[in-house]
């Protein structure tokens, strides 16, 4: 029987974990702190944004949110992130993606101080993760909950063959890198996919883990999959529906046909999308430790 990867449920757990790790830091004086920024004129945006606060809500992470005009010039995202940078109850900086179009998101990103950069999108970061364990200091959200996925399932990393279809800065780059570290969650051979790519079925037909993110709804079917493969749906396509939204949210892979093959596969929604938001949470607790020299036991 194939197996149907439970994501809320996992999510579910760690943010329970986290609650301990944030009494400890709030015992001790601290309330960790996410400040979310949305300029953005893109309609899943506001409902991502609200999601991740409703989360710190839950969790007991202070929550601030910050709201700039889609037509201010782009130094009113800077002075936000600088005077963010500054405020000692923000722990962790969150600039949601994609951002307007005065603004280049490569110096926005960039302009997070290193240290509160819980999407792990600024370049020290991202340096310090691709140098090693040792080195890192955040892992990105999504990349990170899909290995606490991999790991909650007994998915074996070592030895396996990983295809990474996708080499976004924000997906599959880091997902590459990271199941190819020298690690306990790593230790794959790993192959990575995009637009150029010549024979894309060749790659994942002989994949025993797939990660799909791609941005094209159920691009990957169960005819390009190997029997028994793990298949971690990253995608999150609104794609046209008589539902109440007028629309639903499909993957990147055709579930139907990849779970006929598949040994345990993701689902959309209820995979990926919680872990990447638990992850947050995470990685803001782990600013706040850092910052406050406060020890946390992480989940
Ligand atoms: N669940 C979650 O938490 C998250 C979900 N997402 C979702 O994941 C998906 C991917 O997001 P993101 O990584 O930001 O997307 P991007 O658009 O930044 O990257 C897509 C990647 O897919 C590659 N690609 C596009 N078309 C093809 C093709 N025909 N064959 C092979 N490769 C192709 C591109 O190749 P090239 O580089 O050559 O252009 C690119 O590397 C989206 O649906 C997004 O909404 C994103 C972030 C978090
Ligand atoms: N700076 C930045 N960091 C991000 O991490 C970031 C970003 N920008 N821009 C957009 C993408 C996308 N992303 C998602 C997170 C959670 C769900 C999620 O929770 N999805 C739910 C359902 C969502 C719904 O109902 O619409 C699910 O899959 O079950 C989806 C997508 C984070 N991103």
């Amino acid at each position: 029987m194939t197996e149907v990867i439970d994501g809320n449920a996992v999510a579910a757990e760690i943010r329970e974990d986290l609650s301990d790790a944030i009494s400890t830091l709030e015992q001790a004086g601290t309330v960790p702190g996410l400040a979310t920024v949305l300029m953005s004129d893109d309609p899943a945006s506001e409902t991502y944004v609200s999601m991740k606060q409703r989360d710190c809500e839950e969790v007991g992470i202070n929550g601030i949110h910050v709201e700039l005009d889609n037509d201010a010039p782009a130094d009113e995202l800077y002075e936000t992130i600088a005077d963010l940078n500054a405020d000692d109850e923000v722990h962790g900086i969150l600039v949601q993606s994609p951002l307007v179009e005065q603004v280049n998101e490569r110096e926005a990103f960039r302009a997070v101080a290193p240290e509160k950069d819980v999407d792990c999108f600024h370049p020290e970061n991202v340096g310090r993760m691709v140098a090693g364990p040792s080195h890192a200091r955040f892992k990105p959200c999504t990349p990170h909950g899909i290995l606490k996925l991999l790991d909650h399932y007994d998915v074996e990393t070592e030895g396996a063959e990983a295809v990474v279809v996708g080499r976004s800065n924000i997906v599959g780059k880091p997902m590459a890198n990271l199941l190819a570290q020298n690690d306990a969650t790593g230790n794959a051979t790993v192959t990575v996919c995009h637009s150029r790519t010549e024979d894309l079925e060749a790659h994942t037909k002989n994949a025993d883990i797939v990660v799909a993110a791609v941005g094209v709804p159920e691009f990957i079917d169960g005819t390009m999959l190997k029997e028994g493969a793990t298949v971690i749906d990253v995608g999150i396509n609104r794609v046209d529906a008589e539902t109440e939204k007028g629309y639903k949210l499909v993957g990147d892979v055709e579930f139907a046909s990849a779970r006929e093959v598949a040994d345990t596969i993701t689902p959309v929604p209820g995979g990926v999308g919680p872990m990447t938001r638990a992850m947050l949470l995470w990685n803001t607790v782990k600013a706040a430790s850092e910052q406050t020299g406060v020890d946390v036991d992480l989940p």
